[in-house]
């Protein structure tokens, strides 16, 4: 059996993730990060903490002797902890080592003492000075227990990947790349949706966007006054109507206009042939002889206040490219440019399967059980990510159950929330092992969060899919009012659903059950994946400065949830992996690198999907009045989507974060600790 990776189900490790949220909230941070001075010693606490060697006696001066009572080992975590850096230094030098961690960059965490504290009652027991820790430490390979807590050995903690080959978390940026390419050829296969511009809000599109007609389509005036041809003053005509009105917008050709002559025309009508410019109104007058004069103050230059045919682009010119998200703006050209309808990216159906049998869908927590926080919450994000949202279903703690659910379900991607873990009735990893899934990603070195997984499923297969389809048409028959969503209309779309030629690999996404760490899941993996297949563009890269130091976990990334306030990443508190509160109020999640980052380190700020929300809900509303009208695949013959281009679309960042400037945002101070 290949020893169990420490880090992997540590309850330690969970307590450190509690206590970066807590000192966070406690007391002011430190100037992080790095605190290279302590890494040792929080190397030192994590190690003895995870029941393995820190370093080799001699080095570090055990006494291998000393005896193994009670509290030794944890006392020589926080003996570590309390010794002078530059005694640590020396020993790091003299033993040669990087750190356990072997990443680099480990930074001392704050919080690994308060831990060890929690744990020995907030003291640091007698006599713990630099020199007689060391003689009193155990023996490091052999850690006596604690008397409340023994530390994880190998044979006491079963994971479901003791069994595998040596398994270790893939680092968090890696694990967004390796996302964000994971369905790449599903993406590719895709064929485009048309659809009416009243149903394209949030959409992507297809293919570019290339113009149908000039812009303007002919020349048109810029301003109410008159049409002139030639130098005035310009004989204005007899007739009647034509001095009270003129030339107006939406008319056909107006009569040519001879040099010398002037005739009045409204904003946005047709200039006649021969005019040579547009004299404003508050710019002439018409003294009543039957001759227009132009004011001295402004003499008329040729061409002025015309806007000429295609001034804004040309017929076939390309106004967009694919991959671009169709906001009002676009629709608004859209339309400008001749489109009835546009190519879209087909958005990628997803299914949501909620585990746990301790979870309520309404009322108080009663009898240890509690309420659903991610039924309500991912769905919609989802949908901001540009997924079809085929249902939020919840399913019992029942691996039979579990196991058909991911089978059978036609969605594109699955994402489930809980049972990720090791324990008893954690069906994710056994799920996907029976089911001959890829795991792409079996952990992510990221706090909160950690757990979290992305799989390649195989494709549907026949059976299933034959099966599942004489389910629903049997469903629809018995009951058509029934919407397939047994939650309700999730999305009102009407399905996109491909053959299989178009869908030959299913993935699924496994979002840890606590809540906030199911939100850096979703941002982590759900978001990368998605993004590819819905053909959006990557996020332009934002960071902003902090305006607090943030502790580090020493290897692993921390996603922080933060408020823009002037500009600067305010980390917010109540961030802990089971905590909702901090995110609620949250612009964004920090990426704090291991090690934790100075007040002033310009980080990486993840924009949370909510502005897209504001679009699928419009969406919405157009989509039920447009019910009746069925999407269309582009005829032949028609712009196909091409790949590769792709305009970063404008964050949102700095708008927000002036918002947040004016002092009207939510203190990240409010709130007990
Ligand atoms: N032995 C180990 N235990 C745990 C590990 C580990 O590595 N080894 N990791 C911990 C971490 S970190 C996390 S995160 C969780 C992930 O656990 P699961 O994905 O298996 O999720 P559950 O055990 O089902 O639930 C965890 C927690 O979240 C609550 N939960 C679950 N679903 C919901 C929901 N829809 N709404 C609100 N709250 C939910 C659940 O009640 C639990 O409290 O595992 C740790 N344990
Ligand atoms: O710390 Mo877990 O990773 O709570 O998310």
């Amino acid at each position: 059996m290949t020893p169990r990776n420490p880090r992997d189900g540590d309850p330690l490790d969970r307590e450190v993730d509690e206590a970066l949220a807590l000192a966070n909230e406690a007391e002011p941070a430190p100037e992080g990060p790095g605190y290279s001075d302590e890494e040792d010693w929080a190397d030192a606490a994590l190690n003895l903490a995870n029941g393995r060697p820190d370093r080799p006696a001699p080095e570090r001066g055990r006494d291998n002797s000393a005896d193994s009572t009670g509290t030794d080992w944890a006392e020589t975590a926080l003996d570590l902890a309390h010794e002078r850096p530059g005694k640590r230094r020396e020993s790091r030098e003299e033993t040669g080592e990087d750190g356990a961690g072997g990443e680099g960059g480990e930074g001392i965490l704050d919080a690994d003492v308060y831990v060890w504290r929690q744990f020995l009652g907030n003291s640091t027991s007698e006599g713990t000075g630099s020199k007689n820790t060391r003689s009193r430490a155990p023996a490091p390979q052999t850690p006596a227990p604690h008397p409340k807590r023994t530390p994880a050995a190998p044979t006491s903690h079963p994971h479901p990947l003791m069994d595998e080959p040596h398994h270790s978390p893939t680092s968090w940026p890696d694990a967004r790349a390796i996302a964000a390419r994971a369905a790449v050829k599903e993406a590719a296969h895709a064929a485009p949706v048309m659809r009416p511009l009243s149903e394209a809000l949030g959409q992507v599109l297809a293919a570019p966007l290339a113009a149908l007609t000039d812009l303007p389509p002919f020349d048109t005036s810029a301003m109410d006054g008159w049409a002139l041809a030639g130098p005035g003053p310009w004989r204005l005509p007899t007739d009647e109507k034509d001095q009270d009105h003129g030339i107006l917008a939406g008319h056909g050709e107006a009569a040519a206009l001879p040099d010398g002559h002037a005739v009045r025309i409204a904003t946005g009508a047709r200039v006649p042939p021969g005019a040579t410019a547009v004299l404003r109104s508050e710019y002439g007058t018409a003294a009543g002889d039957g001759w227009l004069h132009a004011s001295a103050a402004h003499p008329v230059v040729l061409g002025q206040d015309i806007r000429t045919r295609g001034q804004e682009c040309r017929s076939g010119d390309q106004l967009l490219p694919a991959g671009t998200l169709v906001t009002p703006a676009v629709l608004g050209l859209a339309a400008a440019a001749g489109y009835d309808e546009l190519p879209t990216v087909r958005r990628p159906r997803v299914e949501v399967l909620v585990l746990g049998d301790e979870l309520l869908t309404e009322g108080l927590p009663h009898d240890g059980r509690i309420r659903d926080a991610l039924g309500p919450m991912v769905g919609p994000w989802l949908r901001a990510l540009g997924a079809e949202v085929t249902g939020t279903r919840r399913l019992a703690d029942e691996a039979d159950a579990v196991c058909a659910a991911v089978a059978e379900s036609s969605a594109d991607v699955v994402v489930t929330t809980g049972g990720t873990a090791a324990g008893p009735v954690d069906h994710v990893h056994p799920t996907l092992r029976r089911l001959g899934a890829e795991l792409l990603v079996d952990g992510v070195a990221v706090r909160p969060g950690h757990p979290m997984l992305l799989a390649r499923l195989a494709p549907e297969s026949r059976e299933s899919r034959e099966g599942r389809e004489s389910r629903e048409n049997r469903e629809s028959r018995e009951n058509p009012e029934s919407p397939q969503n047994p939650e309700g209309p999730d999305n009102p779309e009407k399905s996109e659903t491909p053959g299989p030629q178009t869908r030959p690999a299913r993935h699924l996404v496994g979002l840890p059950g606590n809540p906030l760490a199911a939100v850096s899941g979703l941002l982590t993996l759900a978001e990368p994946l998605l993004r590819t297949l819905t053909g959006r563009p990557a996020p332009a890269p934002g960071p902003a400065p902090l305006a607090e130091a943030v502790q580090g976990h020493p290897r692993d990334t921390r996603l922080v949830p933060v408020t823009f306030r002037q500009d600067a990443a305010v980390p917010l508190r109540f961030n802990g992996p089971a905590m909702l509160r901090g995110i609620a109020v949250a612009d964004g999640l920090a990426v704090i690198p291991p090690g934790g980052a100075k007040r002033g380190t310009e980080v990486e700020v993840l924009d949370l999907p909510w502005s897209a929300i504001a679009t699928e809900q419009l969406s919405y509303a157009d989509q039920t009045r447009h019910a009746d009208q069925a999407h269309r695949t582009p005829q032949a013959g028609h712009r196909t989507p091409q790949a590769g281009h792709r305009t970063s679309q404008a964050s949102h960042r700095k708008d927000r974060a002036a918002g947040h400037g004016d002092g009207e945002d939510i203190s990240p101070e409010e709130g007990p600790a």
